[in-house]
């Protein structure tokens, strides 16, 4: 029996894993393999499914991470798709509190062990973010460690960002912390294709943590904006928070445009890109944050 391949699509916020899948999608398109995609947020709305034809099987599970809160409905998302397609590959694109291996075990289960294949766990780095990765949170840093060492494949993203020296160092420091794994540099999860077919599973080391995500103490918000706003002010708003905000997405519409925009916000680098149709003016926050309520009463002056 024809088994489906399961590739774990692994790193943290904001490092270009969706961006990955994108090209991944594009070349699985063109190979005209049968695949599904299923999508991890924490946030409780989605904003990344647009990646994602509609001919494309996707499940969305929201509002929690796979590898903890929301495990069982992994499975039985995974079930349904098995049972309703025949695939010949899985993309899961975790949420980037997600430690690796405590994804994969949830795939693991006894039920799906004769119709599924691990190939492997690809893991994007945001080179800036590696370099600076010991100011982070002893928690997020400890994350980043553990999402590298237990990947197959390592893509230290936004080399555009780095300079020589720079790419030289991060791949060295990779490579010595996971010498099994493939090490690429890459500039907007761009990969040759070819690596997917060669990626081939090896378990690594024993996992330090067991429940990454919980002590990482991530939360979310969401705010629904109801008017368009200036596009200085939200730049003003940007520039002064906090950098336990790590990422922000959603879509934003300025009082000088009739559509909204794309907005992305990772590792303190904004990112717009134009709608060309209506959109929810959903914006979802991620970060070690107790308190929004100080966000949301900046995001309400804004639409003033
Ligand atoms: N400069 C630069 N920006 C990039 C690169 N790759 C991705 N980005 C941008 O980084 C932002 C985040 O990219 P995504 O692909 O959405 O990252 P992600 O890991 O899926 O994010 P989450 O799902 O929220 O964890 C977007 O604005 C991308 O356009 C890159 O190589 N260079």
């Amino acid at each position: 029996m024809k088994k489906a391949e399961v590739y774990i699509l692994s790193g943290f916020l904001g490092t270009g894993k969706t961006t990955l899948l994108r090209r991944i999608l594009q070349h699985e398109k063109e190979s005209a393999r049968k695949i599904a995609v299923m999508m991890n947020e924490l946030g409780s709305v989605s904003i990344d499914s647009d990646a994602v034809d509609s001919e494309v099987p996707l499940k969305e599970l929201l509002g929690g991470c796979i590898c903890c809160t929301i495990q069982d409905k992994l499975e039985s998302q995974l079930q349904g798709l098995l049972f309703d397609h025949d695939l010949d590959a899985i993309y899961i694109e975790t949420t980037g509190a997600a430690h690796p291996v405590e994804v994969l075990d949830a795939v693991l289960s006894p039920l799906f062990a004769d119709k599924l294949v691990i190939k492997g766990i690809i893991t994007t780095v945001d080179g800036k973010q590696w370099i600076n990765r010991t100011s982070l949170d002893p928690q997020v840093h400890q994350l980043l460690l553990e999402q590298v060492k237990h990947a197959d494949l390592v893509i230290i993203n936004k080399s555009d960002l780095l300079n020589e020296s720079e790419q030289a160092k991060i791949s060295m420091d990779l490579q010595g912390l996971n010498p099994g794994a493939k090490i690429i540099l890459s500039s907007y999860s761009k990969m040759p294709m070819k690596l997917l077919e060669g990626l081939a599973y090896t378990k690594k080391a024993e996992t330090a943590d067991s429940h990454v995500s919980a002590d990482l103490r991530l939360s979310t918000y969401v705010y629904r904006f109801q008017n368009a706003i200036s596009q200085r002010a939200f730049e003003d708003f940007l520039r002064a928070l906090p950098d336990s905000i790590y990422r922000i997405k959603g879509y934003v519409l300025f009082d000088h445009s009739s559509y909204p925009d794309l907005f992305q916000y990772s590792y303190g680098m904004p990112f717009y890109m134009k709608e060309y149709m209506k959109m929810p003016l959903n914006l979802v926050f991620i970060g070690q944050v107790t308190d929004w309520n100080d966000i949301e009463q900046q995001l309400r002056k804004l639409e003033l």
